[in-house]
């Protein structure tokens, strides 16, 4: 698979690091404008690091775009006369629709939309795709591609912002609670090292027994509290407090926001 990713920033970095772990790349090319902190990458021999954006696009079949909104007119106005039928084009852009892409490089391009998040540099995304009519018959692929670094969804289009909040956003949101959790056991008389380690593999042991258990939380929180017990006793404060109505109305308050940048309203 001969893989470029166009904007080796924060996100397109995490996705370079993720496809380098799982051999997912014959050839990778990764491109930047100013390459100085992303030259490290050439030490895999397979990988190219370059500012020129055609060259990248020429040399591979699989375009992962990871650049801000404001800057993907631009680089699709600059690669569009050499895209041919053997090119995807993956779009992690928020708020850019599939409607704007073909407007630029035309129906007859392979477009996949995609909100990957952060966590796909270990192998761990909740990966959203959606895909233009061209695009249609290479989502297997690109379901394939994401799956080796995590878990892959097929969407409608239309929920493409609500995947943004939930699962991009949304690595940000769980980090917080796990960072919450880990000042709660320092004061609890924990090291800020144990704390964290308590914290992180506790709330990785929450969502593994979800995964592979298939039960609903509220079955499984069943099991933990024992009657007039600590749990129920911290639980029910917590919901007084409104951890649920509050992590309720933060989702919600993301979504507004991104509705009013796809508007242009900021
Ligand atoms: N950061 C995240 O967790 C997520 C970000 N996204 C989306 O992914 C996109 C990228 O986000 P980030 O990685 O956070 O942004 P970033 O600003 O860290 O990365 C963008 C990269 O593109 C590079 N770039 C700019 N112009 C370029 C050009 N002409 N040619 C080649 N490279 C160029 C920049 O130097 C920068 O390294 C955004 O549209 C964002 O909405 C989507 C899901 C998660
Ligand atoms: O915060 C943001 O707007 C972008 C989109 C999802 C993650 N980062």
């Amino acid at each position: 698979m001969k893989i470029a990713i166009i904007g080796a920033g924060n996100l397109g970095l995490a996705i370079a690091k993720g496809i380098l772990a799982t051999n997912g790349a014959t050839t990778m090319y990764l491109t930047k404008r100013k390459t100085g902190s992303i030259e490290k990458f050439e030490k895999y021999g397979n990988v190219t690091v370059t500012s020129n954006n055609r060259e990248a696009v020429t040399n591979a079949d699989i375009l992962i775009f990871a650049v801000q909104p404001n800057q993907f007119v631009n680089i699709l106005e600059e690669v569009k006369d050499l895209l041919t039928d053997k090119h995807v084009l993956i779009s992690t852009i928020t708020g850019f629709s599939i409607a704007q892409i073909e407007a630029i490089v035309g129906e007859d391009q392979n477009i996949i939309r995609s909100m990957p998040n952060t966590a796909i540099s270990v192998g761990k995304s909740m990966t959203c795709i959606c895909a233009n009519e061209r695009g249609k018959k290479r989502i297997e692929l690109a379901l394939a591609i994401f799956n080796r670094m995590g878990y892959s969804m097929e969407i409608p289009e239309s929920q493409m912002q609500a995947a943004t909040v939930i699962c991009a956003s949304g690595i940000a949101f769980w980090m917080r609670m796990i960072r919450a959790t880990t000042q709660g056991a320092i004061q609890l008389g924990f090291d800020a090292k144990e704390a964290q380690e308590l914290a992180m593999h506790t709330c990785n042991g929450a969502a593994a027994l979800l995964i592979e258990s298939g039960s609903h939380p509220e079955a499984e929180i069943d099991r933990v509290t024992t009657p007039q017990g600590c749990t129920i006793q911290g639980l029910n404060e917590m919901e007084h407090q409104g951890l649920s109505s509050s992590l309720i109305q933060g989702i919600v308050a993301s979504y507004d926001k991104i509705s009013r940048i796809k508007e242009g309203n900021m």
